[in-house]
């Protein structure tokens, strides 16, 4: 068999000095590639064949790796054939008698496949965050939904463990609204749901949560509320709900069940569940009293 030469292997073989990084030899594949003029090859560096960024991952990771190891495994590197084009590169690189044998392999297909790879991973990723944004939000109201309340409730329950700041819970009822229903239709009592939707948002801070609980029920954690702040809140809240008019004569009544959290035992697992059962049994107060009112859970067990 003939002896084959190293010109015939399709892969840049090079070899360079450990301390002047010289180019000593570069194979005809190499310097076709790389636009070398072959009777000057001895009057290249490393640094004339790789990118900016390629001789500094040289410095400061290849050399160190060669010299501790002896040698430095499928490395990316980038190849410049001209000064305005970079190849995509594996590189093997091997010591021996302060000479750096490398084999180079241009990668331009696996590094465009990566780069899709990459770009199809971010897209995913976006529709993920997407999907689970539209998996948290009511759709006729675009208020965050039971599910997503329970979870917003949880976390901050474990932050309040940590650093507690006073919190309401409301649970807000629209009065009647069967009757709104059956006097002015279906798609009236939507637009009723979304109105009050947007008067809690915009009632609110961006750290409060505000969640449609179920059909005409709302629920208000209200963040860094006192007793007195949230009784302000919900007589506030009172007046605005009331000035959603449902026909020339007749406005939107509410009406507010609320309970505050206490310091102890936040990060209990049924701990949403004992707020919320302290809301609805002063909402159902409220709607026993006459409806269009708050009333506290703990005002009824103080008095
Ligand atoms: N338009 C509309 N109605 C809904 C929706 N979800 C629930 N409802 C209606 O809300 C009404 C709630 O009625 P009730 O639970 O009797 O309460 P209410 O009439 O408000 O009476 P009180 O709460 O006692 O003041 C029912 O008629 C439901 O059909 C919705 O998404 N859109």
């Amino acid at each position: 068999m003939k002896t084959p030469t190293l010109e015939c292997f399709p892969c840049i073989l090079v070899v360079t000095d450990i301390h002047t990084n010289k180019l000593e030899y570069c194979n005809q594949y190499g310097t076709e590639l790389l636009n070398l003029d072959s009777d000057k090859l001895m009057t290249y560096g490393l640094f004339d064949i790789i990118s900016k960024a390629s001789s500094i991952f040289f410095e400061s990771y290849i050399r160190p790796t060669i010299v501790s190891t002896g040698s430095c495994q499928e490395v990316q590197i980038s190849l410049t054939p001209n000064t305005n084009e970079k190849v995509a590169s594996v590189a093997n690189a091997k010591l021996a008698d302060s000479k750096i044998y490398w084999s180079i392999y241009v990668a331009v297909a696996r590094d465009k496949l990566y780069q899709e790879l990459l770009s199809a991973r971010e897209h995913l990723e976006a529709k993920t965050e997407e999907l689970t944004l539209l998996t948290r939000v009511d759709p006729l109201t675009s208020l965050l939904n039971r599910r997503a309340a329970i979870d917003d409730f949880n976390q901050k329950t474990n932050e309040l463990d940590i650093n507690f700041t006073p919190t309401s819970i409301l649970l807000i009822d629209i009065d009647w609204f069967k009757k709104i229903n059956d006097i002015y239709g279906h798609d009236r009592g939507d637009e009723v749901l979304i109105t009050l939707s947007q008067t809690l948002k915009r009632s609110t801070n961006a750290s409060d949560i505000v969640a449609r609980w179920g059909g005409e029920e709302f629920l208000v954690i209200l963040n860094n509320s006192n007793t007195k702040d949230t009784q302000v809140f919900c007589q506030k809240l009172h007046i605005e709900a009331s000035s959603i008019t449902l026909s020339g004569s007749e406005n939107l009544s509410i009406s507010i069940g609320g309970s505050n959290l206490e310091e102890n035992n936040l990060t209990k697992p049924d701990i949403m569940e004992k707020y919320i059962k302290q809301a609805d049994i002063a909402l159902y107060e409220a709607k026993a009293k006459g409806r269009s009112r708050t009333e506290f859970f703990d005002h009824l067990h103080l008095t």
